[in-house]
């Protein structure tokens, strides 16, 4: 039976009965793979214990990535092809995971061509006891249409079917019939539902309702780079963690040996977003902070805004390596090997043509370091050669560890312990000196030297600023292992020397960057997106931008926007997806010492609404707060606590609010939260970012004056 079938409508046979059919069917078939997993005999294939415990934890996650969440539904989407359509991707159009499948339909209906394919497009392939399959996983070929085909460009698709849920019931459908030229685009009521779900608990994933242009940056390719602009609420996150889980799918092996990693901007970001891979199935991703890669030290210190500047340079890259060449040194003396009766002496003019033939490459200084007893060595065997001995490589590696060449090489070429040699750039002031000589000004020499220099690095009061330097020397010293893929979210606001650190981390992968450049509220933030990747490594990237906002309502995102002329002007302003009249409330109290009562009103007047709600104010105001919730008997949770149905407010100190949203919010005092800043335009940037974590209402209380820039 095709889809264009006409059929009565029964109270067995309607659409949803059968679509209800379809998934009872293939949770069931689901149930049967996990079980054949689980049966599996260890002992008839593996010879010893270490085999049957790889194999073991092998097969736990194998059952884990088939496990059924009730929550979340099986498939949530339909393709009917037209008949005889091809569909792209011929060779293997369902992709890596259907080795068992036969690329008919998964429908379970068994068209041919001639009545046109249906598949079901769901989380992750499910097939029948003869291979066939029932549900396709979203991110094989054969389902790139379903987030792709429109009217003017079908790709061969005569139907798209959205499913709806309701608590993992399967409710309702939404058909799309993209060949009748009668039809017209419609927003989807099933996004907007989606979208406006009351929020408890972490993040959620996008997989059933991705959007064409979001849809082009997951499935771009592994080779490239991806830099994604976009402003408050357009998807970004979500995009770079479904391009993860595309990436994985689509390179599985290659990945799984490299590895993969996404890196948030703190840990209540990173608690925030770390469902969304392993509710797609993907269960190896790494989640750090730009902090914790660089975590060689304890971070103790902290650097005032002139000196974290200075320090995120990438200038400062150049003063490091030229501060590690600077242990090299030209030899004086000859190197003298004895072996039994004969001494083989090579001038210090020939090593120092071996050390410069070393500083000329493109060496780590710990590889040539490494390299140097080798060439001396072989210029040792070069001589016994010439005097009619045969020496072979055991000889040429007994030269290297002879001791008069060891000596020689930690005389010219010293072991540099990373932190060390940073300490004492930011300890000696000659040092650093000359080292910086032409690269920093005076001023900014100053600016970095400790006012009370360390004795060592265990004791240094290192900051945030000087871990990145450390990690920078270690590199220089030693080359950073590159990961295949790298997701740099909320990248705004990494230093040039932060760059440099994630892009090591990806040297021979790709990346994902994301961010808008109007959230930057660093002193470093970025200026532009090639001058951040060209610091990354990656100048070749393609910039995108998405400007569909998802999260904020029109009314909401239009106030918000009447600051960017101040802050960022020049870039677009998201047009919201979502009309929701009502959705912005400002109240001005009259009476300053009324205010935190009129916020806690405001507040309980959000909890008579479903959902999550975020109380977001600036730093120094969060204990007053806290207090008055408690006086009026809520206990709010800290941003990364994750929102239950009995806690569902959570008191935002705003500078962690950045990439959370809630459905709805109150904001307090939005001139303090300005006020909190160095300079007007971050205080205006960290507004804006405040602006916009509304889903569904934004309540401003203020007792002071708005800033005028709100107009
Ligand atoms: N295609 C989509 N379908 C449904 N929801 C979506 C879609 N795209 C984005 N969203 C939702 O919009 C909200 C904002 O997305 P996300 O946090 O990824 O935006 P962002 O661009 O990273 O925002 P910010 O700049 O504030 O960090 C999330 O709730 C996300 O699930």
């Amino acid at each position: 039976m095709s889809a264009l079938d006409p059929t009565p409508l029964t109270s067995t046979n309607d659409p949803l009965s059968r679509e209800r059919g379809h998934l009872a069917a293939s949770r069931s078939a689901l149930r049967t793979m996990r079980e054949q997993v689980a049966a599996l005999n260890l002992a008839d294939v593996t010879a010893n214990w270490v085999n049957a415990a790889v194999l073991e934890s092998q097969i736990e996650n194998r059952i884990k990535e088939l496990a059924d969440l009730t929550h979340t539904p099986l498939f949530f989407g339909r393709l009917d092809y037209l008949p005889g359509a091809r569909r792209d991707g011929d060779q293997d159009p369902l992709g890596p995971d259907a080795d068992t499948a036969t690329a008919t339909d998964a429908g379970g209906d068994g068209d041919g061509d001639d009545e046109g394919h249906r598949f079901y497009i769901g989380r992750r392939h499910v097939h029948d006891a003869d291979g066939d399959p029932m549900v396709i996983d979203w991110r094989a070929p054969v389902s790139q249409p379903f987030y792709r085909a429109s009217r003017k460009d079908p790709q061969g698709v005569d139907l798209r079917r959205r499913f709806g849920y309701t608590g993992g019931e399967l409710t309702a459908y939404e058909d799309e019939n993209l060949t009748d030229p009668m039809e017209h685009d419609r927003t989807s009521r099933l996004l907007q539902a989606e979208i406006e779900r009351p929020r408890v608990g972490p993040m959620r994933d996008i997989v059933a309702t991705i959007q064409p242009e979001q849809d082009e940056i997951v499935r771009s390719g592994l080779a490239g780079t991806v830099c994604v602009q976009g402003g408050p609420g357009t998807g970004k996150t979500a995009v770079g963690l479904h391009r993860v889980a595309y990436l994985l799918y689509a390179h599985r092996e290659r990945l799984a040996r490299t590895g993969t990693l996404v890196i948030g901007p703190n840990r209540s970001f990173l608690h925030y977003i770390e469902q969304v891979l392993p509710a797609l199935g993907e269960l190896a991703v790494q989640q750090a902070t730009v902090d914790d890669l660089v975590a060689h030290v304890d971070v103790r210190g902290t650097d005032d805004a002139t000196a974290a500047v200075v320090k995120g340079d990438a200038r400062m890259a150049t003063v490091l390596r030229r501060a590690l060449r600077s242990h090299v040194t030209a030899p004086t003396e000859p190197v003298v090997v004895v072996r039994g009766s004969r001494r083989w002496r090579i001038p210090a003019y020939e090593l120092a043509e071996i050390v410069e033939e070393l500083q000329g490459r493109d060496m780590r200084y710990g590889a040539a370091r490494e390299a140097l007893p080798q060439r001396i060595a072989h210029a040792v065997l070069v001589r016994m050669e010439e005097s009619g001995e045969a020496p072979d490589d055991r000889v040429q590696d007994a030269v290297a560890r002879n001791p008069a060449v060891k000596a020689a090489v930690k005389t010219i070429w010293p072991p540099v312990d990373p932190a060390k040699l940073v300490l004492r750039l930011l300890s000696d002031a000659d040092f650093l000196a000359e080292h910086a000589d032409g690269v920093l000004t005076a001023d900014e020499q100053r600016s970095v030297l400790w006012a009370k220099p360390a004795r060592s690095p265990r004791s240094a009061k290192w900051s945030r600023a000087d871990a990145v330097l450390i990690d920078e020397a270690r590199d220089l010293v030693e080359r950073t292992h590159s990961l295949g893929h790298v997701v740099l979210d909320e990248a705004q606001d990494l230093s040039p020397m932060q760059y440099r650190a994630v892009g090591r981390r990806c040297s021979t992968g790709s990346a994902t960057v994301l961010g808008d450049l109007a959230q930057g509220t660093t002193p470093w933030a970025t200026g532009s997106w090639a001058e951040a990747l060209s610091h990354l490594g990656k100048p070749e990237a393609l910039v995108e931008e998405l400007t569909a906002g998802f999260r904020v309502p029109r009314e909401v995102i239009a106030y918000a926007s009447r600051l960017l002329p101040h802050m960022s002007p020049g870039l677009t302003e998201v047009s919201s997806v979502r009309e929701s009249p009502g959705s912005l409330e400002i109240q001005h109290i009259a009476d300053a010492d009324a205010q935190v009562t009129a916020v806690v009103a405001a507040c309980e007047e959000s909890l008579r609404h479903e959902g999550s709600i975020g109380l977001i104010a600036a730093d120094d105001r969060i204990p007053e707060l806290a207090k008055a919730l408690a006086a009026a008997g809520h206990s709010p949770i800290a941003p990364g606590e994750e929102t239950t149905a009995d806690s569902r407010l959570t008191l935002v100190p705003v500078s962690l609010a950045k990439g959370l949203e809630y459905d709805y919010v109150v904001l307090a005092e939005p001139a303090a939260v300005v006020a909190g800043e160095p300079d007007e335009r971050t205080g205006l940037r960290r507004l804006y970012v405040a602006l916009t974590r509304a889903v569904s209402g934004l309540t401003v209380v203020h007792a002071e004056p708005l800033p005028e820039q709100l107009g």
